[in-house]
């Protein structure tokens, strides 16, 4: 379902020429939950960028469900992402003032009434309702940010990102300001809406720990694929 096809980036600074990524190719199933580990540099946020089409190819391709990224203009990636990606971060990115439930709901501000029908939205308060639920978050909906635990607010994060029935979740680096205990409570709720909602989940992580558990890792080297690993 995201087949990578001899996926290259390269980003000059000055007369240098850095190959972030260098000619990879891989498959990733629909539902699937893979890591993506290396060290710093190797170019895990690249590929991530890359797929969740926020940074441009330089040669190669990303065919997710037919749809060919590197042929895609700037209007036709916007519409893409908005229907089809949720995104995570490491640092949350929520609004503080807002409370949980109204950062959730902020996810479908960019879509039109036509787009919340054509995602069988009506009510876009009950769905972040659900998500927060699904998160493990009834309850906290008018908690703000900093009223919520690290762990509580990757929740959230979650939540917003898994509201608008993405096929896709990208998460760069989604446990690195958490604890073990919570980092690992995160990553099974990942693998959760993933096989519940058939949701493909790709995530870096340099973590040894997190790594532990994984279904699938591939590991990546100076912009290379050095393994993939089905665990
Ligand atoms: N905008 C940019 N301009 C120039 N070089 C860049 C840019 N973004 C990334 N790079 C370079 O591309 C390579 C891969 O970087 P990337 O951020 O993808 O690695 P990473 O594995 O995510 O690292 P980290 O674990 O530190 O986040 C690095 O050599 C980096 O310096």
């Amino acid at each position: 379902m995201v087949e990578i096809k001899s996926l290259v980036k390269t980003y000059k600074t000055g007369d240098e020429e850095v190959r972030a990524i260098d000619d990879i190719s891989l498959n990733i199933k629909q539902g699937e939950i893979v890591a993506i580990s290396g060290a710093s540099g190797s170019g895990k946020t690249t590929l991530l960028n890359l797929i969740g089409t926020l940074d441009n190819i330089t040669s190669g391709d990303i065919i997710i469900n037919e749809h060919s990224i590197a042929s895609m203009n700037e209007k036709e990636k916007t519409n893409y992402r908005k229907l089809n990606l949720g995104f995570i971060f490491q640092s949350y990115n929520l609004i503080p003032v807002l409370s949980a439930l109204e950062n959730v709901e902020l996810a479908f501000q960019p879509l039109s009434k036509q787009e919340l029908a054509e995602i069988g939205i009506s009510d876009t308060k009950l769905a972040a309702k659900e998500a927060l639920k699904a998160v493990g978050l009834e309850g906290y909906e008018e908690r703000r940010p900093g009223q919520l635990s690290g762990g509580q607010q990757q929740r959230v994060s979650i939540a917003r990102a898994i509201v608008r029935k993405p096929k896709i979740l990208l998460a760069d680096e989604p446990t690195a300001n958490l604890d073990s205990k919570n980092s690992l409570l995160i990553l099974a709720l990942l693998s959760k809406l993933s096989h519940e909602n058939k949701i493909t989940v790709i995530y870096s992580s340099h973590d040894q720990e997190v790594l532990k558990n994984v279904e699938r890792v591939i590991i990546l080297k100076d912009g290379k694929l050095v393994e993939d690993k089905k665990c």
